[in-house]
């Protein structure tokens, strides 16, 4: 048996033959991905036209566990672009490596999409937030990356990436500067943010010290998810824009603390996915092919 970590993941091929499979089931062929967060599949129901495949159907595909994640990618038209969305996407919590959490985007690139759309519940860590806010991803911070679980760990095949990536400018100016511009006509002025988002592996939720530092550290917003796919995308070049939904604020307090459930979780994302999808559909709209 090896523990030697460099041979994991799958290969260039591995992932090109996923991606061929796949286009097989369906007549679409997708320019913009789409992965859904927590309770925020919606988005799903309104696509045209749509050509549903379930990840059990797709080999060597991981299946989703979580509740709020039903497991499927839906591919149609939404806005008059031709969309994939991942309605359910894999955790680092749930046991898969972090290769494997992310090897969707992969397979979305080969399937030729040249922009990456990220949604999730977050708990919020900005005392200024609220439940139920939008808070457009400015920057990310990696924190299982930092301590030695980068997604990008392995040999490094130069047909996905750079060895070396830039993270820097991640989350695509343009794509921000347009969400803005649309949450504005929209009229969610007073609930958008535009924050930094630090990746935990879960599935716990933060205690009040943890909270207070991942504050003291810069971050805005929590959550479990979208810094590994992010990651994946810039590295294999993709446009990324990302969307949280704050669905709780994070204890900073003894005096005032909040036990978050995934429960809650799921309810403020069915309050508020509306809202959410509305945008990012508004947004597809605009984004040149
Ligand atoms: O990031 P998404 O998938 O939206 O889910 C968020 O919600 C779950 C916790 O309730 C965690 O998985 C967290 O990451
Ligand atoms: O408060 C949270 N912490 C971590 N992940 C989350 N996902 C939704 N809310 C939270």
């Amino acid at each position: 048996m090896t523990t030697d970590q460099s041979e994991v993941g799958y290969t260039f091929d591995d992932i090109n033959s996923i991606a061929k499979d796949v286009l097989q089931k369906t007549q679409h062929r997708p320019t913009i991905g789409i992965i859904c967060g927590s309770g925020l599949g919606g988005l799903a129901d309104k696509v045209d036209q749509p050509d549903v495949v379930h990840y059990h159907e797709i080999k060597e595909f991981p299946v989703a566990t979580v509740q709020g994640h039903e497991g499927k990618l839906v591919f149609g038209k939404l806005e008059g672009k031709t969309v994939v969305l991942m309605r359910g996407r894999f955790h680092y919590y749930e046991g898969y490596p972090m290769w494997k959490v992310a090897m969707p985007v992969r397979v979305m690139k080969a399937m030729g999409i040249s922009t990456l759309i990220v949604t999730n519940a977050a708990g919020g860590l900005n005392p200024e937030f609220n439940t139920g806010d939008l808070m457009i991803l400015r920057d990310h911070i990696d924190l299982p990356g930092l301590t030695g679980e980068c997604v990008l760990i392995g040999r490094n095949d130069e047909r996905f990436g750079p060895r070396f990536p830039a993270t820097v400018g991640t989350y695509d100016d343009q794509l921000i500067k347009q969400a803005k511009a649309i949450a504005q006509e929209l009229g969610y002025g007073p609930v958008l943010r535009e924050g930094v988002y630090i990746m935990i592996g879960g599935p716990t939720f933060e205690t009040v010290a943890e909270s207070r530092l991942l504050r003291n550290w810069g971050a805005d917003a929590v959550g479990m998810s979208t810094v590994p796919e992010a990651v994946v995308a810039k590295h294999c070049g993709l446009k990324v824009f990302g969307i949280s939904l704050i669905t709780d604020m994070c204890s900073l307090s003894y005096d005032a603390v909040n036990a978050t459930t995934h429960e809650e979780v799921l309810k403020i994302g069915q309050k508020r996915a509306g809202d959410l999808q509305k945008l990012v559909s508004c947004l597809i709209g605009k984004i040149q092919d």
